[in-house]
């Protein structure tokens, strides 16, 4: 196929009520739109996750649409690309903005597996007709408030809960939690709130019973969440520390943790996400599907990749109505009986609603080919 036209859209939603972690809280959500069209007309859509600024990684939404326009997009404008994997290889010219790549390799991958009349799911070899749905609940202003979300959340159907932790504020609201539900899968995130220091907190976990702990060290760390995996029962799971294949080898051969997220934004597309799929199916290391509070575009991709076989555990994967009062695709994302359904369409097997995209978007860009 041939890469004719790309269109950046800039839109700017708001979650239905703000997010709070152990470093930011949001509310406000910009994110980037990918559409790209062949030279049949035929389009793919993608999406670049990065936050407005850069307290999860890196890359913001401005770094991220400048290093797409400036850098990546003249490597696919007008070029023939046979197959989406060529992509990545393509992109590995650049160091780094995972990002900002990710967002125009998944409209690539959206794009030919529509050509080729599949669903996305089934061009990567997923197996799962349903995908557990979990969810991921903000830190809230008091326990109590949080058991009450907590309730509701369990209510709707989600499989799995997870809570968000910090130091003074894990013990006392995963006490009274476990004492609500003894028997819920639950686990927390840290979201690098903890250092080696804080060993005996992150031990008196142990008693919870957690699915697991995300991502309790650095960002960048793959050593010491080895030393703290030897010293708690808690397994652990690695979010901000995976950013590549190379980064999931290693904190497997380390034994840094037992569990990974997988996010297409943070580890640069999917590729590399079905080569730490591989790695991990290898290796016997579950994966689960993590979020980014997105859009249905990078939902409905991640609902394609956790229908491989290799994940395991229900992810951070929500209904459109647990983030958007209306979300920018038809049908909407939703969960009954604790499942999503695979869409089985061609690409991503939803449509993106264009009036909606009007409705949000800031502004576009459009990139057109030359030869
Ligand atoms: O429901 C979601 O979209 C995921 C929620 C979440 O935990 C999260 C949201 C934004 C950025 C990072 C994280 C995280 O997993 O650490
Ligand atoms: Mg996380």
């Amino acid at each position: 196929m041939k890469i004719n036209q790309i269109d950046f859209h800039h839109l700017g939603m708001r979650l239905k009520a703000p997010f709070a972690n152990s470093l930011t809280t949001i509310q406000d959500r910009e994110l980037i739109l990918i559409e790209i069209r062949d030279e049949d007309g035929v389009v793919g859509w993608g999406e670049c996750v990065a936050f407005s600024s850069p307290w999860y990684t890196e890359e913001t939404c401005g770094t991220a649409w400048q290093v797409m326009g400036e850098f990546l997009v003249p490597l696919l404008l007008g070029e023939i690309i046979d197959h989406p994997g060529e992509v990545n290889e393509r992109f590995s010219i650049y160091r780094y903005n995972s990002m900002a790549k990710a967002a125009l390799e998944g409209a690539v991958w959206d794009l030919w597996a529509k050509r080729e009349g599949r669903s996305l799911a089934a061009t990567l070899g997923g197996v799962r007709e349903y995908v557990a749905a979990g969810v991921a609940v903000g830190a809230q202003g008091s326990v109590q408030d949080m058991i009450e979300l907590v309730r509701q959340r369990v209510e709707e159907g989600y499989q799995r809960v997870k809570v968000k932790i910090q130091p003074g504020a894990d013990l006392e609201v995963l006490g009274p939690l476990r004492k609500a539900f003894p028997h819920l899968p639950l686990m927390a995130d840290a979201n690098s709130a903890y250092s080696l220091k804080d060993i005996d907190r992150l031990k008196a976990l142990d008693e919870f019973q957690l699915l697991m702990v995300e991502q309790p060290l650095a960002v960048d760390d793959i050593m010491d969440h080895a030393k703290l995996q030897e010293r708690i029962n808690t397994p652990i799971c690695l979010d901000e520390s995976i950013t590549s294949f190379e980064d999931a080898r290693r904190a497997v051969e380390w034994g840094s943790c037992q569990v990974i997220n997988v996010k297409l934004g943070r580890v640069g597309g999917i590729s590399e996400a079905m080569r730490i799929h591989e790695l991990a199916m290898q290796r016997e290391i579950p994966l689960w599907c993590g979020g980014m509070l997105e859009s249905g575009i990078s939902r409905s991709q991640h609902i394609a990749l956790a229908s491989l076989p290799g994940f395991t555990l229900p992810g951070d994967l929500s209904a459109s109505s647990r983030y958007w009062s209306k979300d920018i695709i038809t049908p909407e994302t939703f969960v009954k009986n604790g499942l999503i359904h695979v869409p089985t369409g061609p690409g991503i097997g939803v449509h993106v609603n264009y009036e909606q995209v009007e409705a949000v978007r800031i502004r576009s860009q459009r990139f057109q080919a030359t030869k």
